[in-house]
């Protein structure tokens, strides 16, 4: 009967063969979808066919977003859920993306979200911990470099913690670095990918343009520019919106990549390989235990951690800057669930 239905699956069409892959239930929770970043990304995800069921949460308006966003015409079911309906909006998912908390206005670094978000990523952790324990979890809240530690910590006092199931999402450093790379080199930025590894905030992005074949060509003045601008990205955007917050689109963009990515890893295809911020050995002799460096994404989540490859000796200035900051962020994080 299964190898029948298997068979089938083979000989249709594409657009069957994604409605058959429904058949694997995967369903993504969203929380925080009724944010600036939420909104747009649940409609991305809406569009994605390895996305099956999408679980809207937010503790404002995550009912309305899902009316709308189930409106659109692809295979996916989609449910919203009210502040209470936390539980029930977790139940049997396998993919967690959680953009809810705070976002910076001018002035501000990321760090200053702290005091707000890591208490709202905290409790979303338990909740996950305690319903969907098996559950990826893709954190998008700010600051990234302490908000995975703080799940990290928050599952591991749970009992339940996987290493291979926890992501900062990091992507919209790459996005930017693409972007940025290929408008100086009059290429296309799908022409002109970029690893960036560290964490996610000013020095501790560490763009790896050596490794790159048009970003190798970039030195002296423009160099220092575009580095700077990829270390800084989120503050253009921020100083852009003027107060009303910010990059949500973009990062919505980024974080439909991002998930898509992993959908596929989970899928089983090989060779899916993206930079994102997981528990690492790479300096954990150093006390840095989560890191952000290219990453396989495979059938468990976390499938192999690369290691960065030669630097320049810009880039080993870089690396030496983020370190020591990034430590700084990790350790307040974890004391934060700690104490
Ligand atoms: N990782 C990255 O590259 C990026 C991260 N961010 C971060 O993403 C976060 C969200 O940004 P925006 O969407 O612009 O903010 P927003 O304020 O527009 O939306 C946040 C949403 O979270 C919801 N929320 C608050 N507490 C909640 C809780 N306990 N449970 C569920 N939902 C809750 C709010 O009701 C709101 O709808 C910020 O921390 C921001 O700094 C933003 C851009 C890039
Ligand atoms: O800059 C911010 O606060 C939001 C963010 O993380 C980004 O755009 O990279």
């Amino acid at each position: 009967m299964l190898a029948r239905s298997a068979l089938r699956t083979i000989a249709t069409p594409s657009s069957r063969l994604f409605h058959q892959s429904a058949a694997r239930q995967t369903k993504v929770a969203v929380l925080g979808a009724g944010g600036g970043i939420g909104q747009p990304l649940s409609l991305l995800l809406k569009n994605d066919p390895l996305v099956t069921s999408l679980s809207l949460y937010d503790i404002r308006g995550a009912p309305g977003v899902a009316a709308d966003v189930s409106h659109v015409d692809t295979g996916s079911e989609v449910a919203g859920y009210a502040a209470d309906q936390l539980d029930q909006a977790l139940e049997g998912v396998k993919v967690v993306v959680i953009p809810a908390g705070v976002p910076r206005k001018p002035g501000m670094t990321r760090d200053d979200l702290f005091n707000t978000n890591a208490s709202i990523v905290r409790d979303l952790a338990a909740a996950i911990g305690r319903v969907a324990p098996t559950a990826h979890i893709l954190v998008i809240s700010n600051p990234v470099n302490s908000t995975v530690p703080i799940v990290a910590a928050t599952l591991e006092k749970a009992g339940v913690f996987d290493p291979k199931r926890l992501f900062g999402v990091t992507t919209l450093d790459v996005v930017r670095a693409a972007r940025f790379l290929a408008g100086l080199s009059s290429v296309s930025p799908a022409e002109s990918p970029v690893t960036v590894i560290g964490g996610h905030s000013g020095a501790t992005i560490v763009p790896l343009l050596s490794q790159s074949e048009y970003g190798k060509k970039i030195t002296g003045e423009a160099y220092e520019k575009l580095v700077n601008r990829i270390q800084f990205g989120g503050d253009e955007v921020v100083k852009a919106k003027d107060g009303a917050g910010s990059a949500t689109l973009s990062m919505a963009y980024a974080g439909a990549k991002f998930t898509h990515a992993l959908l596929r890893g989970l899928n089983g295809e090989k060779g899916v390989v993206t930079p994102t911020f997981v528990k690492s050995p790479l300096y954990a002799d150093q006390g840095i235990d989560f890191f952000s460096s290219n990453v396989e994404l495979g059938p468990n989540g976390v499938e192999k951690i690369h290691e960065i490859g030669p630097l320049t000796a810009e880039e080993q200035k870089l690396l030496e800057a983020c370190l020591p900051e990034l430590k700084k962020n990790i350790e307040k994080g974890k004391a934060f669930v700690a104490n």
